[in-house]
C-alpha cells in the first residue's frame, strides 16, 4: 500500500528499502515483490500522481515544471552556452521523472547495448541479452484514436505482455504525414524507418510513447498498478526524504550500508529516522538524487567530500562524475497551416473544448504527446571532425544526432501571431562530461548540477550538422507549399555557434552519475551487477548507473536496466 505515514507502516521489517519511486526504483519494487517471501519499502521524496491532471494528460508533460512535482533544480552557469544557467526538471512525484517526462518510448541502437556489454564485460547487456527484458518492461498497446497502424511498426521486435504500455501516437496531424511522406522524396539522406525500437534506429518514423489509451502510462499507474500496490508484501511511504544511507557494520573487512537515514519533514532541522534492511538498500533516486545521497553518506571522492566537511568512508571518484546530457536546439520555420498547435494554445475556447473531449473520451490532440515523428541520423563518415576526435556513437549504426520534429510551439509565452513547424536537434553522441557535486553538509541543499553542454568542439561540430540537415529536410517537395520561411537567420559557422551557444538547452536524458564498469576496475561507481564498488548491502537502479548515454530517449533504457537488476538481485538471494 502507499501511505504517508511512517507510523502507517504495519512493519519496521523489510528485506528490501528501496530509496526512490521513481521510473526504475517501483520497477524493482513491483519485480522483488512478485515473490511473497520478500518485503520491500520504498521511500519517495514527492507525493502521489494519483488523479494529477497535468500528469496525465500526455499533451501537457511539460506543465508540472517548477511545481511541487518537480526538484525544481537549476543548473550551474555552463561554459559551452555563454555561461547559462538553465532549469533542470525532475520529477517529485510518485513514478519520478516517468510521471512528468515527454513520454517518447525510445530503445536506441542494438550498439548501445553491447558497447554497455563490452564497457562492463558482462555480457548480460548486451542487446540481445537484454531482448527479454525490453518486453517485460513493454505491453504495446493500440493508440487511442483507433487508427490502422499497419506500415508505422514492426510488430515483430515488441513486447505485448510486459507491464508498461507503449503506443504510436493517438492523435496524427495531416503535417505528420507530411514528414513521413518527406522520407519517401528525399530517401537517400533521410530514408524511413518501419521501426526506430528495433536495433536499427537510424532513419526517420513513428516514434512510440508511453500512453495507455490517451493517458500517461508512467512507472506508477503500471508497476505500482492497484493490483500491485495491494500485494501486502509491497509498502510505499510517499512524502519522505532519504538523507543518507548509514553503515551498519563490517563483513570480511568490507562497509556493510544496510541503513537509511531519511525525515518526513521538509525542514533541515527535522528530526531524522533510520531503518535498516535486512538483505539490501537499492538507491534509485535518479541522476541526480543518487550521487547526491552516495556523497552526504561519505561514498565519493574523499578529497572533495572532506574539502566539503563531509566524512569520506568509502573513496570512490566516479561517483557525481561522467554526468551525460544530451544538447537541443529549437528550429522554426513560419508555415501557412492553422492547424498547428499554437491555433489552440492561443484560443482559450477551442483549448476548452479540446480538455472536455481528453476529459470524457481521452481523445484528441491531448491524447497524444507534442511530436509525433522523430529522425536518428549521422553525419558523414568523411567528416574533417573525425580528423581531431574518435567517433563516440556506439557503432555504425548509431545515430549522432536526433530531430524531434513537431507540429508547432509549445513552449510558453508563444509569439502572438504565427503558426511554425519546429525540428529539435538534439545530439545524442556527446563527448561533453559534467558534475552532480556537493557543496555543503545539509542533504537538503540541492547539489551543484554541471551538466556541461556543448563543452566539447565535437558536440558543437554535430549541433551545427543537425541544424543543417533538418534545413535540407525542410526542403522537400512536400514542404514546398507549406513552409513560409525559415525563422532563424544563422547561416556560418560562426553565426551557427552563436545561434546554438545562445539558444541550447538540456532536453534532459541524463545519465552515468553512478557509472558501472567492469568488476575490479579503478573507475566507475558500480559492479556491473550494480552493487556499490568497495561496500556490501548496498546497491544503485536507475539511469545515473548507465555508463554512456544511449542515442535516445532514455526511459526505455532505465526501466530495462531496472528490470534485469531485479532478476540479478533475485538471483543473488535464492544463491545466498
Ligand atoms: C523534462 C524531461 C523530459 C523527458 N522526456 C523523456 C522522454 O520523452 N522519453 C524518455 O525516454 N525519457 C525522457 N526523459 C528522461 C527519463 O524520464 C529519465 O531518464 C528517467 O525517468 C529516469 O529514471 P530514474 O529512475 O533514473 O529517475 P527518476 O524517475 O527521476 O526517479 C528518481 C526518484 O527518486 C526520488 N528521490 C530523489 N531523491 C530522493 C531522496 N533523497 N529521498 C527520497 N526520494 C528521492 C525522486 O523524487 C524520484 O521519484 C525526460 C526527462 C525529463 C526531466
Amino acid at each position: 500500500a502507499v501511505v504517508t505515514k511512517v507510523t502507517d507502516l504495519p512493519t519496521r521489517d523489510f528485506d528490501f528499502v528501496v530509496v526512490g519511486g521513481g521510473t526504475a526504483g517501483l520497477a524493482v519494487a513491483n519485480r522483488l515483490t512478485e515473490n511473497p517471501k520478500y518485503s520491500v519499502l520504498v521511500i519517495e521524496a514527492g507525493g502521489s500522481n494519483v488523479a494529477l491532471f497535468d500528469s496525465e494528460v500526455p499533451f501537457f508533460n511539460g506543465h508540472l515544471f517548477n511545481t511541487p512535482a518537480d526538484w525544481n533544480y537549476t543548473t550551474a552557469p555552463m561554459a559551452g552556452i555563454e555561461g547559462r544557467s538553465v532549469g533542470y526538471p525532475q520529477g517529485h512525484i510518485l513514478g519520478g521523472t516517468s510521471s512528468m517526462n515527454g513520454l517518447a518510448y525510445t530503445r536506441g541502437s542494438s550498439d548501445d547495448y553491447d558497447r554497455y556489454a563490452r564497457l562492463t564485460k558482462d555480457e548480460g547487456w548486451s542487446w540481445n541479452n537484454l531482448q527479454p527484458y525490453f518486453r517485460k518492461n513493454e505491453r504495446w498497446t493500440e493508440p487511442v484514436d483507433h487508427h490502422n497502424t499497419t506500415g508505422e511498426f514492426n510488430p515483430a521486435v515488441h513486447g505485448f505482455h510486459g507491464i508498461n504500455a507503449v503506443s504510436l501516437p493517438g492523435f496524427i496531424y495531416s503535417f505528420d504525414r507530411r514528414v513521413i511522406q518527406a522520407t519517401s522524396e528525399l530517401p537517400r539522406e533521410f530514408p524511413f524507418n518501419l521501426d526506430m525500437n528495433s536495433g536499427h534506429h537510424l532513419g526517420i518514423g513513428w516514434t512510440p510513447f508511453t500512453i495507455d489509451g490517451g493517458v500517461r502510462s508512467s512507472s506508477a499507474t503500471s508497476y505500482l498498478a492497484p493490483q500491485f500496490a495491494k500485494r501486502p508484501n509491497l509498502h510505499v511511504l510517499i512524502n519522505a526524504r532519504v538523507t543518507r544511507v548509514v553503515q551498519t557494520g563490517t563483513s570480511h573487512g568490507i562497509p556493510v550500508f544496510k541503513g537509511v537515514e531519511f525525515t518526513e519533514d521538509r525542514t533541515p532541522t527535522a528530526s531524522r529516522k533510520l531503518l535498516t534492511a535486512k538483505k539490501e538498500i537499492i538507491l534509485s533516486a535518479g541522476v541526480i538524487g543518487t550521487p547526491h545521497i552516495l556523497q552526504h553518506s561519505g561514498i565519493g571522492d574523499s578529497a572533495l567530500l572532506s574539502q566539503v566537511g563531509v566524512k569520506p568512508l568509502v573513496n570512490l571518484p566516479s561517483v557525481g562524475k561522467n554526468f551525460t546530457d544530451h544538447p537541443f536546439v529549437a528550429n522554426t520555420w513560419l508555415v501557412n497551416s492553422t492547424d498547428t498547435f499554437e491555433t489552440a494554445l492561443r484560443n482559450e475556447t477551442l483549448m476548452e473544448q479540446q480538455i472536455k473531449q481528453w476529459n470524457e473520451s481521452h481523445t484528441g490532440p491531448y491524447a497524444a504527446a507534442t511530436f509525433a515523428t522523430a529522425g536518428w541520423l549521422r553525419v558523414p563518415d568523411n567528416s574533417t571532425i573525425f580528423q581531431q576526435f574518435e567517433d563516440p556513437s556506439a557503432g555504425p549504426n548509431t545515430s549522432h544526432f536526433e530531430f524531434i520534429i513537431a507540429n508547432g510551439k509549445t513552449r510558453l509565452p508563444l509569439p502572438p501571431t504565427g503558426n511554425f513547424m519546429v525540428i529539435g536537434t538534439v545530439v545524442v553522441t556527446p563527448i561533453s562530461r559534467g558534475t552532480v557535486l556537493i557543496n555543503s553538509t545539509n542533504p537538503f541543499d540541492p547539489p551543484v548540477i554541471n551538466p556541461n553542454l556543448l563543452d566539447s568542439d565535437f558536440d558543437l561540430f554535430v549541433m551545427r550538422e543537425a541544424i543543417r540537415s533538418a534545413r535540407r529536410f525542410a526542403q522537400a517537395p512536400v514542404f514546398s507549399d507549406y513552409v513560409i520561411s525559415l525563422v532563424d537567420t544563422a547561416v556560418t559557422d560562426a553565426e551557427l555557434d552563436e545561434f546554438i551557444r545562445s539558444t541550447a538547452i538540456t532536453v534532459s536524458h541524463c545519465v552515468g552519475t553512478a557509472s558501472m564498469s567492469p568488476k575490479g576496475a579503478d573507475w566507475g561507481v558500480l559492479d556491473p551487477d550494480l552493487r556499490v564498488k568497495k561496500v556490501a548491502g548496498l546497491r544503485v537502479v536507475d539511469s545515473s548507473a548507465i555508463p554512456v548515454v544511449p542515442a535516445a530517449h532514455t526511459q526505455a533504457a532505465t526501466y530495462v536496466f531496472a528490470e534485469r537488476a531485479s532478476d540479478l538481485i533475485k538471483a543473488a538471494w535464492v544463491m545466498a
